[in-house]
């Protein structure tokens, strides 16, 4: 058995600030057994805008906010899914939109760059979202075997819109968990927040933990929160609605490969590539 953490804030541009209040969060956890802590998307900088997170992007392994969670992963003894953080790409005037794994022991285990960018029309008071004009797009999936939760896959937001991905994650070794990091608005959430994380978790028979941002930010941008923990067989096992804070659920491994067992969808998929 292992634990799941979904931590649900409403970020500030101050990185101080939210880094400190992940270490609240954090030190109010009993920790008995492998849990891992998913923290929402830009969890550590929201609100400021491209400049400031251009100005506070670092070099992967290397800065304040990479030696802050590595120290707090380890010495509350959690694995941490670093939502997205801003790392120095290759082009001058982007920065990667990074999600780090690192383990109970501080050390990172690895890093996923979001593929999906949000350049979006939305009918709200943001109107046009163009996440590309400052985030350089990662191109390569990542999934880690053999975590203490079993074959974990990295998401980040508008990724969970692109089923391939998880499908092409899947191709060899079903995943058990999906870890997705979110910052969804509030028009497109409520119409297909939690329709989107549900299919993820059913047709992949393996739990989402969906940390979210929630309420309204200093650029006046409203996000969506609802942070869930779904289950394999796509039943909601804690959903946090609008508020900060942190929602948690077991994983069981034995219900995952009942499931499986019961329902062998992944052998039946006449999809997957290698089979076609
Ligand atoms: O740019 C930032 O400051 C932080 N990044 C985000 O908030 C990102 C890109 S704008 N948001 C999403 O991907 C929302 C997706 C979404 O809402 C949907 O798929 O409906």
């Amino acid at each position: 058995m292992a634990n799941l953490i979904a931590l649900q804030m409403t970020s500030t541009p101050d990185v101080t600030e939210n880094l400190d209040h992940v270490e609240q969060q954090l030190a109010r956890l009993t920790v008995n057994e492998p849990t891992l802590v998913v923290l929402p998307e830009c969890f550590a900088c929201f609100g400021g805008g491209d400049k400031v997170l251009l100005s506070i992007a670092e070099p992967l392994g290397k800065g304040p906010i990479q030696s802050r969670l590595s120290h707090m992963a380890k010495q509350y003894g959690v694995w941490l899914v670093a939502g997205s953080m801003p790392l120095e790409g290759t082009h001058p005037d982007k920065f990667t939109a990074s999600c780090l794994l690192i383990n109970d022991a501080g050390e990172r285990v690895t890093e996923y760059q979001k593929i999906h960018l949000f350049d979006v029309q939305v009918a709200d008071n943001t109107k046009t979202y163009c996440e590309s004009k400052y985030t350089q797009a990662g191109s390569t999936l990542v999934s880690v075997k053999d975590t203490p939760f079993g074959h974990l896959g990295l998401a980040i937001c508008y990724d969970v819109r692109f089923p391939g991905l998880f499908q092409a994650m899947a191709e060899h070794q079903a995943l058990d968990v999906i870890a997705l990091p979110a910052a969804f608005t509030q028009k497109t959430g409520e119409a297909h927040w939690q329709a989107l994380i549900k299919a993820r978790a059913i047709e992949n028979q393996c739990y989402l933990v969906a940390a979210g941002q929630t309420g309204i930010h200093a650029n006046q941008r409203q996000t969506h929160g609802h942070s869930c923990i779904i289950s394999p067989w796509g039943e909601t096992l804690a959903e946090i609605p609008q508020s900060v804070g942190a929602i948690d659920a077991q994983l069981d491994p034995t219900i995952v490969n009942r499931i499986r067992r019961d329902m062998p969808v992944y052998s039946h998929n006449k999809f997957r590539s290698y089979l076609v």
